[in-house]
């Protein structure tokens, strides 16, 4: 690190030429020809055997073990006729990231020669090894079994890369004793509690005919890009995925001329291949374009199945940081990379829905008249409010902590906010009078040659951290570098408690007399009674929401992770996964263990890289132009002129205050003497994390003190703006 490696990545990213790009295939030809999808299946199975896989798919049954074999044969052949060799059981460990064992289809016969294979034992059951994964004390070393099993729900997929064609097969992975050591495991089991409950609440509803209830997700993944020369010369990215130091360019985004622009061509070139990588992958790419922050960008899917998104998403977070690679780019997830500028989400569009019924959450044209709508959204409204700190707790990291709050990212404090049209219906049902809703309405542009055209019903809010769109929900606080599991499973598990609160209450309304619609009006009155509190529709951002939310509401304000990530260990939380049958105990606690642990490391990483840039990197910069200006007083001085010494006075200063900053992180890195790890997490919170930042203002004014050519590191206005 040095001027010399920022000039030079300045210039070899000034002569970057965006890849030649391709003209791209028509969707059609494209779409789904690297996934093993029903439609090949039926073509390859023997008639039984296809009907069996294709029950369990969609409906929901047991998966019949003994048409494995069939099964994998069928798979193995359409993999190695497109080049496989190897298959891996691909799994979602507690890291957010996914994990892959391989094993090679190779099978050496007793004569020496050798087959592929591919046996349904193998396909249905895998075993890789359950202690070398964050486990939460779930397994010790010495105990290490771990299992890989087929969800069928998920289709396999062939995964082709420049260096060759793996078969994919998503699954679970749980361990010898059981317990679920992933995030698949207990998204699964809260799609089918959710279903449960929804079937009761949609049988009461006088419905006879009721399909298998899933939830679905869309999930707007941001993420920026910066040139690999630049992200490669800075530790603090390489390591953290975010900058620890770095003065804000005199520009920001306060043009607001990033957002939504032309998108660069060099991204551009990056965003095809993207999209065709995921329409091979069967993953229905939809949206992209630049987002607010310069760097910063978004690709949003079409809504799937729950638990198919949320594998769809762990391969896009893959395919974007490998094919920026390809281009030339960093590809970073982290939620604030840059600081002042916004950071990245990953809002999460939540609904509830099946094929007989329809989308739950659809409140039509007239949503007064639709119990059915009412119910269920009253059901969200309620599982908000009892369990909103259980969605802050889900959204909980060191990354996220930093872009709550700020740059249209919400704020820790969870409400709903519904748009002005059903607000208003909600507020009739508090006051036991359902009169009707307002009519969506019409707009007239006042242009003539412009068509008059309809308005929605509700405006957007950005602050709000839980928004209704129309129909469905937004959850917009979870971060870009998240798997959208955990909070998925916490949409669903709280869902399904509400649900079965509201068939519980229904029936028992109706077995003491009272008819459907008195019944439903009565249990809509009984949730505003308890659960308005949650309902705001204002600005989540001003100073008079904290303090009502808090003082007047009764919510929660977690602000931090070492806050949020023990409402795992309540009660109240653990009885609610336990009853709805989602996570034992033991599970629970493993979960808060683990990313209690990751806190604890994402921070005392952070800590160890800002003493090391501090030392190593800023300040012999800032020595050295100290020493420059020195001499050149000394200089001046000598032949009678006098400079002006409040320059070196203030480098000179700033050093003294840096290098203390140091020292005092340092000996604060040093405490290892907690009682608990709820208390280490405070302590990082609230005393290492300030400490570091004392760090970093010290050398953010620096940065604007030392001479341009004595700085190392490649400036913010650099990676934002040199394309
Ligand atoms: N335009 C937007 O919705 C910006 C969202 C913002 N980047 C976030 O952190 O969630």
């Amino acid at each position: 690190m040095s001027y010399g490696t920022r000039v030079q990545a300045i210039s070899q990213v000034t002569d970057r030429k965006p890849l030649p790009s391709k003209i791209p295939q028509r969707l059609e030809a494209l779409w789904a020809t690297d996934v093993f999808t029903l439609s090949k299946m039926q073509a390859s199975l023997p008639k039984d055997v296809f009907k069996s896989v294709k029950n369990t798919i969609l409906t929901g049954g047991k998966l019949d073990v003994s048409i494995a074999g069939a099964v994998a044969a069928a798979m193995k052949d359409w993999a190695t006729s497109k080049g496989a060799l190897y298959y891996a059981h691909v799994f979602y460990p507690m890291t957010n990231a996914t994990a892959e064992k391989h094993d090679g289809f190779i099978s050496v016969q007793s004569d020496g020669s050798v087959i592929t294979e591919f046996a349904g034992k193998v396909l249905v059951q895998g075993e890789p090894d359950g202690s070398s994964f964050p486990n939460g004390g779930l397994r010790s070393t010495f105990e290490a079994r771990g299992y890989t099993a087929w969800d069928v729900t998920s289709p396999a997929y062939v995964m082709e890369t420049d260096n060759g064609v793996t078969l994919c097969i998503p699954t679970v992975f749980i361990s010898w004793t059981g317990e679920a050591l992933d995030k698949k495991t207990p998204l699964l089991r809260s799609i089918s509690s959710m279903s449960k409950a929804a079937t009761r609440v949609l049988k009461l509803l006088g419905h006879t005919e009721v399909a298998p209830v899933n939830s679905s997700c869309g999930a707007e993944q941001e993420y920026f890009l910066v040139d690999a020369h630049f992200a490669h010369s800075r530790p603090d990215l390489l390591l953290t995925g975010r900058t620890l130091f770095g003065k804000p360019a005199a520009k920001g985004q306060q043009f607001d001329d990033h957002y939504f622009g032309a998108i660069p061509e060099r991204v551009q070139v990056f965003m095809q291949e993207v999209e065709e990588r995921m329409y091979r992958l069967g993953i229905p790419a939809k949206t992209r374009h630049n987002e607010v922050a310069p760097g910063q960008f978004e690709i949003a899917p079409f809504f799937e199945a729950a638990n198919v998104a949320s594998d769809h998403q762990q391969l896009i977070m893959t395919l974007l940081k490998s094919t920026a690679k390809k281009h030339g780019f960093v590809c970073l997830l982290h939620e604030k990379p840059f600081a002042g500028i916004n950071g990245s989400g990953k809002h999460v569009n939540w609904s509830v829905g099946n094929a007989t019924q329809g989308n739950l959450l659809d409140p039509g044209d007239t949503p007064h008249a639709n119990m059915q709508f009412l119910l269920f959204c009253g059901a969200v409204i309620r599982g908000v409010h009892k369990y909103g700190p259980l969605l802050r707790a889900v959204v909980a990291t060191a990354s996220n902590d930093h872009r709550l709050g700020a740059n249209e990212a919400p704020p820790a404090i969870i409400s709903v906010y519904l748009g002005s049209q059903l607000e208003k219906v909600f507020d009739q049902i508090s006051q036991g009078q359902i009169e009707g809703s307002d009519a969506p309405g019409l707009m007239d542009l006042g242009v003539d040659t412009l068509p008059v055209f309809p308005k929605d019903p509700g405006d957007r809010n950005r602050t709000s951290p839980f928004a209704f769109t129309g129909n469905r929900f937004e959850f917009r606080a979870v971060g870009s570098n998240q798997s959208v599991s955990g909070p998925l499973v916490a949409m669903n598990t709280i869902l399904a408690d509400s649900l079965t609160w509201v068939a519980d209450n229904l029936e028992s309304r109706m077995k003491a007399g009272e008819d459907l619609k008195t019944a439903a009006e009565g249990v809509l009155k009984e949730i505003m009674d308890k659960h308005r509190n949650v309902i705001f529709g204002g600005n989540g951002y001003s100073p008079e929401w904290h303090k009502m939310a808090v003082e007047e509401r009764g919510l929660a304000n977690l602000r931090t992770t070492a806050d949020a990530l023990p409402v795992l260990k309540a009660d109240y939380i653990e009885e609610l996964f336990a009853r709805m049958g989602v996570l034992t105990p033991v599970e629970l606690e493993s979960r808060f263990d683990v990313y209690a642990e990751q806190y604890l490391l994402a921070i005392e990483v952070e800590a160890k890289l800002v003493v090391s840039m501090a030392k190593t990197i800023i300040y012999p910069a800032a020595v050295r132009y100290l020493s420059e200006l020195s001499l050149a007083i000394a200089n001046a001085a000598a032949i009678g002129i006098e400079i002006d010494k409040e320059s070196a006075q203030t480098v000179s200063n700033l050093i003294k205050l840096l290098m203390d900053g140091v020292s005092k992180l340092s000996a604060a890195m040093a405490k290892d003497d907690f009682d608990s790890i709820e208390e280490h997490m405070q302590y990082s919170a609230q005393t290492i994390r300030p400490l570091m930042d004392k760090v970093r203002e010290y050398a953010d004014t620096l940065e604007g003190e030392v001479a341009d050519n004595f700085w190392p590191l490649p400036t913010y206005q650099e990676m934002l703006f040199v394309k």
